[in-house]
């Protein structure tokens, strides 16, 4: 059975109503320009929504715009570039199958046909309006006897050509919803790339997102592998904003949710999903990542990555990304601030303060300066802070496990002992995996000075609360930052139970050393990046589990990206295919880790079905995809 696909021409097969473009360029330097531009874009919407007749709303926006057969060249050029993205890059569909698509529209022939014409649509397929002009090419009205101009006109029309096959319909308004309604459609797309109408969503059969949607639903090739709307993305715990935009500018399916989830929650949520964000709350485990079924890629939008079982996602062919240095500096801010304010003992004063006692006095307020700052982890933040403390007169030693330069005049010292023994302020800034639990306990708390100012800005786990507690009970330890907790609640409506809760000179943060606006929106902006340079291109720059392959972009070829098990003599079955099937390769990129290998291989278009289920099918491959 053939396939006729009728296509609309205002906000589906161009950006803009070409109505309001013409009003912009005829209304042009007159003072009711802008009454009349809203009037019309208020006429279009009814209309466009069923709200009131198509013969009326057109009437009532010709008046009002008062244009000339001169405004039309100019019309003309800015709608070519208006060209609708997804109809942009498909015009092979055009060529191919140019003797099945219509165009139809109620819209003016005078400038839809140069437009998709140019796109390869006969133009004995273009059914539109016609303008009628005065004899000084003003506007004066449209062909009345036009079937177009009427109310159910596209359907007239659809009725007249008398098609013999399937009939699909692309379009954004109520008048091609009602082509399907009489009964002459086998399916009605709402065409959403351009503009959403929820009234003309509601009706149809399909949603459309772009072309892509409606080509790969019916089998036909489209200019890319997969259509970006199918890729499900599933982002917690409040990721900024624009984080979210970014990805749903990228054209995939965006859901939102402001708390964490909990093990079996997400094991359900995960279904369908492709990319999945979070921060440091959700714990995406192995029982997690096995119920995922479409899991592509997880973005960290934070900085550690504990909370997430990278074994298990590269095992699977998860690509891993964080935001390594987007909230640094954040975090150094707020340690110096804590160290500042616990050693002048400022919280418990202030909260004294608030219940009408004034305390004025010095007994244990000191100044920084001078003071030895000890750093157990070395790494971005650790580095940071010894950076900017060091630049407000402290003096700074760390302790590292890995070799760390030395920056400024920071000490190293070789064992955590000796760093406990030496700082009068302690500041963890270790990362949070599994060894690192319980690092500093009542042992370590005995090494340190009496008197000692404690921070703990990483991660819950590493310090036993207990110990700390009974530290803080004591006196050794005279004033300490808590920003994290081995249990911390899931969302801000949980409450927060804790030992260190009413304890003097305690700063307790709700785990916000890296909550400024500035690093949410450098977050926000980093992990996307790296996300759909990964789905876009394959490229695996910063990923924290796959080895990192920067890729160029892919052009005039076909991109085929094998993950596989690392294991000896994958990459040379891969290329035995490619000989086999008589395939030139036109770029390969390999890297490998201790588990798993990355191959991309750049081919000339043409490749077979079968070359891709013989590469699908070679032992110890964990994911396949084509990129194209
Ligand atoms: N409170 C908050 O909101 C935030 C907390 N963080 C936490 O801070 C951690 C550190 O962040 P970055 O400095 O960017 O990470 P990083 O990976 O650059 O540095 C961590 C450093 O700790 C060292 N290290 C690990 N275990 C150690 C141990 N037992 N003893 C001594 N050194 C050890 C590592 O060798 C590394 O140099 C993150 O992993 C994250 O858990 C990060 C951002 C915000
Ligand atoms: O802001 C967050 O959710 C987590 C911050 C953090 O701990 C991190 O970046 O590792």
């Amino acid at each position: 059975m053939d396939k006729y696909f009728i296509i609309d021409f205002d906000s589906t097969l161009t950006r803009v109503e070409a109505m309001d473009l013409l009003a912009s360029i005829s209304l042009e330097g007159k003072p009711q320009k802008e009454e009349a531009e809203s009037k019309i874009k208020e006429l279009t919407d009814l209309g466009m929504n069923g709200e009131i007749s198509f013969r009326d709303s057109l009437k009532d926006r010709l008046l009002l715009l008062e244009a000339n057969k001169s405004h039309l060249p100019q019309l003309i050029t800015a709608l070519k570039d208006q060209v609708s993205i997804s109809f942009k890059r498909n015009t092979a569909f055009f060529n191919e199958y140019s003797d099945k698509i219509y165009v139809i529209s109620n819209g003016f022939r005078e400038y839809i046909e140069p437009i998709v014409t140019s796109l390869g649509v006969l133009p004995d397929h273009i059914f539109a309006n016609e303008l009628i002009f005065d004899e000084k090419g003003n506007i004066k009205g449209f062909d009345e006897n036009n079937p177009l101009s009427k109310d159910g006109g596209k359907a007239a029309i659809i009725r007249s050509l008398d098609l013999d096959g399937d009939i699909y319909v692309i379009g954004d308004g109520h008048n091609d919803y009602e082509i399907k309604a009489a009964g002459l459609a086998n399916k009605f797309y709402a065409f959403t790339e351009n503009i959403s109408r929820e009234k003309v969503m509601e009706k149809a059969d399909h949603i459309a997102p772009s072309l892509d949607e409606v080509l790969f639903e019916n089998k036909i090739n489209s200019a890319i592998s997969y259509p970006k709307n199918r890729i499900k993305v599933l982002l917690l715990e409040n990721v900024h904003p624009i984080g979210v935009s970014l990805l749903e500018k990228e054209g995939f399916s965006v859901e939102v949710y402001p708390a964490g989830l909990d093990e079996d929650e997400l094991c359900e949520k995960i279904k369908g999903i492709s990319i999945l964000g979070l921060r440091s709350k959700t714990q995406l485990s192995r029982k997690v990542i096995e119920s995922a079924d479409r899991l592509m890629a997880v973005g960290a939008f934070c900085i550690g990555t504990n909370q997430i079982d990278l074994d298990a996602c590269q095992e699977r062919g998860v690509a891993v990304f964080n935001a390594p240095f987007s909230n640094t500096r954040s975090v150094v801010e707020l340690a110096i601030g804590s160290i500042i304010m616990l050693i002048r003992n400022i919280f418990d004063k202030s909260v004294l303060m608030h219940h009408g006692k004034w305390d004025k006095s010095a007994s244990g307020s000191k100044e920084i300066r001078g003071k030895k700052l000890g750093l157990i982890g070395y790494g971005n933040i650790g580095a940071q802070l010894s950076v900017l403390a060091e630049s407000i007169g402290m003096d700074v030693y760390y302790y590292d496990t890995e070799e760390k330069l030395a920056l400024g005049n920071a000490t190293k010292l070789d064992s955590l002992e000796e760093l406990l023994a030496e700082a009068d302020v302690v500041s963890l800034h270790v990362d949070g995996r599994i060894e690192n639990t319980n690092i500093i306990g009542k042992r370590e708390f005995d090494l340190m000075k009496e008197g000692v100012i404690f921070l703990n800005l990483s991660r819950g786990h590493v310090v036993d609360i207990t110990a700390l507690k009974e530290a803080i009970t004591s006196k050794k330890v005279a004033g300490s930052a808590v920003d994290v907790f081995p249990v911390e609640p899931k969302s801000n409506n949980d409450p927060f139970e804790n030992e260190l809760r009413g304890l003097p000179n305690i700063i307790l943060t709700p785990h916000i050393g890296g909550s400024t606006e500035e690093a949410q929106v450098n977050i926000g902006q980093f992990v996307p990046a790296r996300i759909m340079d990964y789905i876009n291109t394959g490229t695996t720059t910063n990923s924290v589990n796959f080895p990192n392959l920067q890729l160029p972009r892919l052009q005039n070829a076909h991109r085929l990206i094998h993950i596989h098990k690392n294991v000896p003599g994958i990459i040379a079955k891969i290329n035995q295919l490619f000989a086999e099937h008589e395939i030139n390769i036109v770029g390969q990129y390999l890297k490998t880790n201790e588990k798993i290998g990355y191959v991309i291989t750049d081919i000339d278009k043409a490749y077979s079905k079968d070359l891709i289920k013989a590469l699908r099918a070679i032992d110890h491959t964990i994911k396949f995809r084509v990129l194209y």
